[in-house]
């Protein structure tokens, strides 16, 4: 089970102990706008106080300057807390990403590959965003704007009582619908983090094929696709604006209303000499000051109800299962000496009786691709895997890596199981060329020192020759330093293999895995890198997928995989004589023209192997006799000094 090797770590509340971390610098930045607080809520008694000198002609200069004091230290300290908030609003977000980084790379691919990528990327770009907002800012708005509204309601009480209560009854009332506003609120911005998320998905697949959708003329297709995707998003966007666009006016009803009720009765108490006018100014003073901050913090209830549904979508990312227990200590790995494995000599890769099935989907559905796999690759030498397509060989390659865990069965490492073995020495060890080789954006040193950032000149220069790719690099305007586009464009699909190879050759692996590394190698390149196979695999285990059987012709050992089953294992010779899949697959290429003869053995060996005609087993063991009805063809240059080979009916030349 795949899940078997994922560890936990840290999965819901992540986000909250991130918030824990640096609640120092947040409860400073809190304190200061307390003070703040205190300062402004000071200030409509000193207005009273000034109104109060005013009115019995005592001097102003100590009312008017204790007043502008209060003002200035308000600014002061509520400036000081917008930094230091901010500050710590920085802090959260960077650490959150940093984790969602880390819990992202080192993710489970299993569990990895349920998630569609755009909304992955919604969520570690805009909702870390929005958890900054609602973490930092709508929180310490919450707390203090809370503290001048708790304040300013304390001393209007002690103020007048009376006049205290009515306007606690216009406040109660708003603040009953505010409150069931913001429930209804945060379930809409959960839902519109959704839709976006859904959007984003959708717009990064088409942009990772661009040029399929345009071959396909899907532009107006996808254009609905996903402007049905914008349209959803659109209408839960709209809701959340709708619930925002009541939560504050619903608040403002209700001071307005307190206001005009206090102004009322207040006026009417003066008139009857029950209330000193200055008083009453004072407690009007206190009821406007308390405005802004009651909208302030249902404003901050929003949008913090917003950064809860944006903190549970990152928490969900950051419990994705990860591989392996989570990071692993990076420790240096090298390629062991010959005789430096563990044990006696023991095989570089082996496979005993491996069965693996892929998980899809929510419900786990098994797909069963291997069955019962066994093979040994020895510590030196080339060993191919070839078969049918979908027979299970990159599949292989994905246990080697320990990408994913058995269900049955061992994968062995020089000896030692994969999944004893810590992550970051496997996949030091194991060198890996992909099918759809993985050049990336950046400069081509870049590209090559990835798996080696500390490679010197000379190894990389030893690479780049090796895998055929000097006069590429030469010919780059910046060498080296030629900065390539997103998938390695700027190269063609042949020159980006080889920086893959030149890549995985820099790492010094003791295992190299190589899936169709030559697909997009002409058939001289190919011979080149034949030459370089052999090369490398006198120094460690090289273990070659290949649908081209030219490749791997001389591999020391091939092993035929059928629908996830070892059907053969063999040297070319052996398999072309007992095994039907393995001639098959040979002859089907040969009549495919893939340049199976020519690329295997040259031209002038190429005549020795493919005469029509039934002269005796040859070099590839190719069947030498046609079939009736077979077209035999020969392999020959099409003209002298030519590289490209061309297959021609035998019949053909005869008619030249
Ligand atoms: N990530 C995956 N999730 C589910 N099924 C998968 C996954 N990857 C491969 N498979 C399935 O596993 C089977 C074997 O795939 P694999 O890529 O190993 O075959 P292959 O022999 O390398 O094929 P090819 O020669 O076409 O590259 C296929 O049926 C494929 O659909």
């Amino acid at each position: 089970m795949t899940g078997s090797k994922s560890g936990s770590g840290p999965a819901s509340g992540a986000v909250a102990s991130v918030f824990k971390q640096h609640s120092a610098l947040l409860i400073a930045g809190v304190l200061l706008g307390l003070l703040g607080v205190a300062a402004s809520l000071t200030q409509p008694w000193a207005i009273g106080e000034l109104i109060a000198a005013a009115g019995s002609g005592d001097p102003l200069g100590l009312p008017v300057a204790r007043l502008v004091g209060l003002f200035c230290v308000g600014a002061l300290f509520s400036s000081l807390q917008s930094y230091v908030i901010g500050r710590a609003g920085e802090n959260i977000v960077h650490s959150v990403r940093q984790l969602v980084t880390e819990r992202l790379l080192r993710a489970d691919l299993t569990a990895f590959g349920k998630r569609p990528q755009g909304d992955i990327l919604t969520r570690a770009v805009t909702d870390t965003s929005l958890v900054k907002i609602a973490l930092s800012q709508s929180l310490a708005q919450l707390i203090t704007s809370g503290a001048t509204v708790t304040g300013g309601v304390v001393l209007m009480f002690v103020i007048d009582p009376w006049l205290m209560l009515i306007t606690m009854s216009c406040l109660g009332a708003a603040a009953v619908v505010s409150l069931a506003l913001a429930r209804k609120l945060r379930k809409a911005a959960l839902q519109n983090r959704d839709d976006t998320g859904a959007f984003g998905s959708d717009m990064q697949r088409v942009l990772s094929a661009l040029p399929t959708v345009k071959a396909s003329r899907a532009e107006s297709r996808e254009t609905a696709r996903i402007g049905a995707l914008a349209g959803k998003a659109r209408r839960s966007g709209i809701r959340v604006n709708a619930y925002n666009a009541l939560l504050v006016p619903s608040m403002n009803v209700g001071t307005q209303g307190a206001l005009a009720v206090v102004v009322g009765v207040g006026m009417t108490w003066v008139a009857r000499g029950e209330m000193n006018m200055a008083v009453l100014t004072t407690f009007i003073m206190y009821l406007f000051q308390l405005v802004s901050p009651l909208v302030m913090f249902f404003m901050a209830v929003g949008q913090f109800v917003q950064g809860r549904a944006a903190i549970q979508r990152v928490d969900e990312l950051v419990a994705l299962p990860q591989e392996g227990g989570g990071a692993a200590a990076a420790t240096a790995v090298r390629r062991p000496a010959p005789g430096a494995w563990p044990g006696e000599d023991p095989p570089a890769v082996e496979f005993r009786d491996v069965r693996f099935a892929y998980r899809r989907g929510p419900q786990d559905d098994r797909t069963q691709v291997l069955h019962g796999v066994s093979f040994s690759v020895p510590a030196r030498g080339l060993t191919a895997v070839v078969g049918p397509s979908g027979a299970g060989k990159s599949t292989l390659f994905q246990l080697i890596e320990h990408f994913y865990a058995t269900d049955g069965g061992r994968v062995l490492l020089g000896g030692q199981p994969v999944d004893a073995l810590p992550l970051d020495t496997v996949r030091g060890l194991v060198g890996y060329v992909q099918q759809d080789s993985a050049a990336m954006r950046g400069t081509v040193r870049e590209n090559l020192t990835y798996a080696n950032p500390h490679a010197g000149e000379d190894d990389i220069r030893e690479a780049v020759e090796m895998a055929g790719l000097a006069t590429v690099v030469a010919g780059l305007p910046q060498g080296l330093d030629t900065e390539l586009g997103d998938q390695g464009s700027g190269l063609s699909g042949g020159q980006r293999q080889r920086l893959c190879i030149a890549r995985t050759l820099l790492q010094k692996p003791a295992v190299m895995l190589l899936d169709e590394a030559t697909s997009h190698l002409d058939s001289d390149s190919e011979r080149d890198f034949r030459d370089v196979l052999r090369r490398v695999s006198r120094q460690c285990a090289v273990v070659a997928i290949a649908h081209r059987i030219s490749t791997v012709i001389d591999a020391e050992q091939i092993v035929v995989l059928e629908a996830g089953r070892v059907r053969a294992t063999g040297a070319h010779q052996e398999l072309m004589e007992r095994d039907e899949l393995y001639r098959r697959l040979a002859g089907s290429q040969l009549h495919a023209g893939s340049g199976l003869v020519g690329a295997a053995a040259g031209p002038e060996r190429a005549e020795h192997f493919m005469t029509a005609g039934g002269s005796p087993a040859n070099r590839s063991g190719m069947p030498a006799a046609a079939r009736p009805g077979e077209q035999t063809m020969r392999l020959q240059p099409v003209r002298s000094g030519e590289q490209t080979m061309r297959l021609r009916p035998v019949g053909s030349e005869e008619q030249r």
